[in-house]
């Protein structure tokens, strides 16, 4: 048995060592004096990857988070996984993969399977969507015979880089021109401005509301002379100024009536399982046409979850599970610097 475990027979609590492989910012926001406190006040020690250096160098791990990408940083995953098959890896890159790619994202959402039965009228989809290869295609008409304006043109990638963030509101066929694929032609659907966010954290689900893009008016649509195209970034993120419209804004975003829990839970239970995540979360809006019917926009792995109320709690509880998951099996991570464990 390793120091760890033997230090429970001294009458001490056992610990363990959860290593964190995040980007600078990401760990800024993530890794929070508080959550660290928590997670050490149940036997949790939290502490940083270096990615650059071997894995079987550091910890020896009990739990691997991480939010980080390219080829020499999966084969150190990989080669940690062969190696320590009980130590789970939040999560496998594979599955991460999915998320990467606005088409294979949403296409998870189009073939879940939740009992719609349970929850009356209340159904869910994504908008419809064309991926666009290249600029040809922006003028084929087969292609966009199938949306309908105003539409929403995401890159098709969303690998966190600001060029993935960045988007445009198209309202007629001129706007299209200024685009650069790949690219997701998307149709915008109003939704009052109010957009439902649903944190994931293994089990656990929290919804909260965001202001969101205000609707677009037929007026708009209707202005020949207006602008083809609007460009923005990250409005679900918005700094706290406020004009005299976003005030208004906020007003109907402390009005809008969050969709059931039951509802809410069992699409984030589906999806998750679908994933194979347990780190991430889900944009969904209510359109307006339809009122019980929500649409699944985005889905973003191991999001900021230091904005989710009570998420040194959730997370805490979440690394407990994680690391107690295979209490009554042998501990399989055997490693020489164990009595560096203190
Ligand atoms: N189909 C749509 N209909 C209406 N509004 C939409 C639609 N798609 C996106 N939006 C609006 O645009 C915003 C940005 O879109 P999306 O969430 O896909 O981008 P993102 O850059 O991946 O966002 P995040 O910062 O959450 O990762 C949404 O928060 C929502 O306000
Ligand atoms: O770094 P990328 O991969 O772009 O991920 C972002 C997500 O796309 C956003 O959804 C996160 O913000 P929210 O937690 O408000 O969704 C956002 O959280 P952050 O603003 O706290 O970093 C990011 O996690
Ligand atoms: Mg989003
Ligand atoms: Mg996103």
């Amino acid at each position: 048995p390793n120091s760890t475990e033997s230090m429970a027979g001294d009458g001490q609590r056992r610990r363990y060592l959860i290593g964190y492989a995040l980007a600078p910012k990401k760990q800024q926001s993530f890794i929070q004096p508080s959550l660290v406190s928590r997670a050490a006040g149940r036997g949790m020690d939290l502490v940083p990857v270096d990615p650059s250096r071997p894995l079987p160098e550091q910890g020896p791990f009990h739990l691997l988070i991480h939010k980080l990408y390219g080829e020499e940083w999966r084969g150190q995953l990989d080669a940690f996984s062969a190696a320590h098959p009980a130590v789970p890896v939040v999560d496998p890159p594979h599955a991460i993969d999915r998320l990467h790619n606005r088409i294979s994202m949403l296409q998870v959402v189009s073939e879940l399977d939740v009992p719609l039965h349970a929850h009356h009228h209340h159904t869910f989809g994504i908008p419809s969507q064309v991926v666009v290869y290249d600029v040809a295609a922006l003028s084929d008409s087969g292609l966009l015979a199938a949306l309908r304006f105003p539409l929403i043109a995401k890159p098709l990638v969303a690998d966190g880089t600001a060029k993935s963030h960045k988007m445009s509101l198209v309202y007629h066929r001129e706007g299209l021109r200024k685009l650069r694929p790949p690219l997701v032609l998307q149709e915008f659907v109003n939704h009052g401005g109010v957009i439902f966010k649903v944190y994931v954290v293994g089990a656990h689900v929290t919804c909260v509301k965001r202001r969101s893009l205000p609707d677009v008016s037929s007026d708009v649509l209707q202005d020949a002379s207006a602008e083809g195209s609007l460009s923005f970034s990250q409005v679900s993120n918005l700094p706290n100024e406020r004009t005299a419209q976003e005030y208004y804004d906020d007003m109907r975003l402390e009005d809008a009536i969050m969709p059931p829990t039951a509802f809410i839970n069992d699409i984030a239970a589906a999806l998750r399982r679908a994933l194979g995540l347990h780190l991430f979360n889900f944009d969904m809006i209510r359109d307006a046409r339809a009122g019980d019917r929500y649409l699944v926009i985005d889905i973003n792995y191991f999001p900021g979850y230091a904005k989710m109320p009570g998420y040194e709690t959730v997370l805490t509880d979440f690394f407990w599970e994680m690391v107690h998951k295979d209490d009554d099996t042998p501990n399989l991570n055997p490693n020489p610097n164990d009595e560096d464990v203190k």
